[in-house]
């Protein structure tokens, strides 16, 4: 298996650092709003490696933090009139009902930033005592220069990151490099006690110190969005790396922009739509669907007409789910035919050609067009004289593989299939117009039981899933 890494900027082969044990840390997000689809794909991307390690044997341990402390949490907790506290309580709560409805599992951990301060300074004071760190005025600053590799993430060199970095306004930092460890309590700004007083971490501690905490000096994967390799992930790997002599992370991942007119969705630009929005038009798969349908790295651009095309293109896979169902049942009991062994074969090297793709650094689309190649063998080579048994092996494939990417949730095994809904209907109001009403309402709760809500209405009978 190859995973492509930032450090290197090559692909690699996959080799954990110790036996199957993959631990992955993930930066979560600044808890002051919802979150809109460019996030999405950092969290719906590594919800997806993660169900594929663990598809190919791997224990997976996955940690994503909260950055509950920070200048927009502050400043959006100040309009608000609530505190800091309150404001990263109800974002992450709403975190967790997007999250959830797009079928993102839980992080073994997900551990905020307010509730490790006490780790981040024992951190900063092995740094400071490092000779890594040095104070000014209740600030604490890391000194970049001192860390050697320091730009090795990034690929660039200290003087060419000396050019691009500025002493911002009340910084008093010494090189323009340097960054806050540590910040100083300013009037109405939440704080913590510390050994260089009052104060509230900076961005970059946090995540090293609670990646090292719940996953060791060493992680196997570290990952985040494509504006995190610098400063954030650098910085990261200077702090950490400085503090333990370690080596921070062996594979470094990045995911690529998702854009809207060729520019970054970003709420600074106002340019985004909130996940919270897309859902009430689409459906949470439709929307793995449509990111999944590129390489991860790659980037995409957002638009109503690419999230049709996914619906289109996810309908026909669940149409061929039942497809195989409807077929299934009056399949034949009998043992597969020669051709049909040969048609097995052939659907077993489609879901190498999966296995392969997605060992090819998660390369989803082609293992996208894997599946389609699937649904396309079955409709050459199966009718309902197939035996039952090829059938079923062809669903549990399909199922199987699709999984791997969160799609087929919806997929309940006894579901009917469209002309099988509408056929039924016309049979109900057939009775009805025979005065048959008792005929008429089995036919109505037969459906119903099958999760199909009928409405009469003036136009005609109309019917929907229920979810
Ligand atoms: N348009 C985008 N495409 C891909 N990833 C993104 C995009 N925008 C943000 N991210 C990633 O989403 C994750 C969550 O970040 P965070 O909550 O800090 O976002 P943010 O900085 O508030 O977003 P914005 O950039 O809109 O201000 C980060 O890993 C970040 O890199
Ligand atoms: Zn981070």
């Amino acid at each position: 298996m190859k995973i492509f890494n930032t450090l290197s900027r090559k692909k690699e082969e996959f080799a954990p650092l110790s036996g199957n044990k993959v631990n992955i840390y993930t930066c979560g997000p600044t808890v002051y709003d919802f979150f809109h689809v460019g996030n999405a794909r950092v969290f719906i991307t590594f919800d997806m490696v993660r169900n594929y390690l663990k598809f190919r044997g791997y224990d997976v341990k996955f940690v994503q933090n909260f950055t509950d402390i920070d200048d927009k949490m502050i400043k959006r907790a100040n309009e608000e009139g609530i505190t800091v506290r309150e404001l990263g309580d109800r974002f992450i709560k709403e975190y967790f009902t997007d999250a959830d409805a797009l079928g993102i599992k839980r992080a073994d951990v997900h551990p905020r930033a307010t509730e490790h301060i006490g780790d981040i300074i024992d951190i900063i004071k092995i740094l400071e005592d490092k000779g890594y760190a040095y104070e000014v005025d209740g600030d604490v600053y890391y000194e970049a220069r001192k860390f050697r590799d320091y730009g090795k993430l990034s690929h660039q060199n200290p003087d060419e990151l000396e050019a691009g970095a500025r002493i911002e306004p009340g910084e008093k930092k010494k090189d323009p490099m340097d960054f806050a460890l540590w910040k100083a309590k300013k009037p109405g700004e939440p704080a913590w006690e510390s050994p260089w007083g009052e104060g509230r971490p900076g961005w970059h501690i946090e995540c090293s110190v609670m990646a090292m905490k719940y996953l060791g000096e060493t992680i196997d994967i570290h990952g985040g969005g494509p504006d995190l390799i610098f400063p954030h992930h650098e910085n990261e790997i200077a702090q950490s790396e400085a503090a333990t002599g370690k080596p921070f992370a062996k594979y470094f991942m990045h995911v690529g922009y998702l854009n809207i007119n060729n520019q970054k969705m970003s709420k600074s630009l106002g340019n985004f739509f909130t996940v919270r929005d897309i859902l009430k038009k689409y459906d949470p798969e439709v929307l793995r669907f449509f990111m999944l349908s590129s390489h991860y790295r790659s980037p995409i651009n957002f638009s109503e007409d690419f999230m049709q095309q996914a619906r289109s293109a996810l309908e026909r896979l669940y149409n061929a789910l039942y497809t195989m169902e409807h077929l299934e049942k009056t399949a034949v009991d009998k043992e597969p035919t020669a051709g049909e062994e040969q048609y097995l074969k052939i659907q077993q090297q489609n879901k190498e050609k999966f296995i392969e793709a997605m060992d090819d650094d998660f390369n989803t689309a082609d293992a996208i067009a894997a599946l389609f190649d699937m649904v396309r063998e079955f409709n050459v080579n199966i009718n309902e004289n197939s035996s039952r048994k090829v059938i079923i092996k062809t669903i549990e494939l399909l199922l199987e593989l699709g999984k791997v990417l969160g799609f087929f949730g919806k997929f309940k095994q006894g579901e009917l299939l469209d002309e099988e809904i509408q056929r039924k209907i016309e049979e109900r109001q057939q009775a009805r117009k025979a005065r048959n009403f008792a005929l008429a309402d089995k036919i109505r709760d037969e459906l119903k039981e099958k999760g199909i809500i009928l409405e009469d209405t003036p136009a005609g009978v109309r019917w929907k899933r229920q979810n």
